[in-house]
């Protein structure tokens, strides 16, 4: 269970309360700015709040020393960037301290295609499938027994169609097994069907938390991205419902 009481960080999060149960996969969506990469690495204790408190399973994040903190939870920012040339072989074993991809990552990521190649010479997309296995792989054994917690910031970006359906679906396996995922996302048709939870966000504040029938709604979408959307309301509902 993940709890923020109160977070503000100056100009950025106002007073942002929640609880997040574990076994969820939960979607942050708002317009640019809007604060989600700020919540996140609130959220991971690698900002710290002006004030306010997160606390993982009723420990106060602030609590734990950066290699417990890192024991229980896994963090991805937007962008990886090495100044040398490692391969990806390199990136792995320097960064994770793998020596292989796992399979169950290598199954959805598709890394061992360019394991020997240098990271730099990749394409944003395969970097970013690098830099999502460089985040699981070492809390790998938190996710299978069900107690970790992923917090991933636009881990879609640059990924082909094949590639974030596979990475969504490893997702909520993940999440299945207990564990609580949070993510940021531009793309509200795939938060409609892979979301457990949104957390809607605007201007530094939660505007609405709920399933995806409840939040990924017409009108207020509008309001917060200033401009008209509509939404298919019955492919919603019907993937909402067909959830347990
Ligand atoms: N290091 C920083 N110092 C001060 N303000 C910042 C910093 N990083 C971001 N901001 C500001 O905080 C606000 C929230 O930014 P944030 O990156 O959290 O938004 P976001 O919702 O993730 O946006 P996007 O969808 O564009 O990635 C923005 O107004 C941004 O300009």
């Amino acid at each position: 269970m993940l709890h923020a009481d109160s977070i503000c960080l100056a100009q950025r999060l106002r007073e942002i309360s929640l609880t997040l149960a574990g076994g969820r996969c939960v979607h942050l969506i708002g317009p640019n700015g809007a604060g989600k990469s700020s919540l996140l690495s609130v959220l991971a204790g690698v900002l710290t709040p002006d004030s306010g408190q997160v606390s993982y399973n009723q420990i106060p994040l602030d609590s734990l020393s950066p290699a417990d903190l890192t024991a229980i939870r896994g963090y991805q920012a937007q962008g990886l960037h090495t100044a040398f040339s490692l391969t990806v072989a390199d990136v792995m074993a320097f960064f994770a301290s793998q020596q292989r991809c796992p399979d169950v990552l290598n199954q959805a990521l598709e890394i061992d295609l360019f394991w020997s190649r240098p990271f730099n010479q990749l394409s944003g997309g395969e970097q970013r499938r690098v830099h999502l296995a460089m985040t699981l792989a070492p809390l790998l054994t938190q996710l299978n027994a069900g107690n970790g917690l992923l917090l991933l910031d636009e881990p879609m970006q640059g990924l082909d169609i094949r590639h974030q359906h596979s990475l969504l679906a490893l997702l909520q396996y993940f999440a299945k097994r207990g564990n609580l995922i949070v993510m940021s996302c531009h793309d509200l048709a795939l938060s409609a069907r892979f979301a457990d939870e949104v957390l809607l966000l605007d201007q530094g504040q939660l505007v609405k938390q709920g399933k995806p029938a409840d939040t990924l709604n017409a009108s207020l979408l509008s309001e917060v991205f200033a401009c008209p959307l509509d939404v298919f309301q019955p492919v919603v509902r019907q993937i909402d419902q067909s959830r347990p």
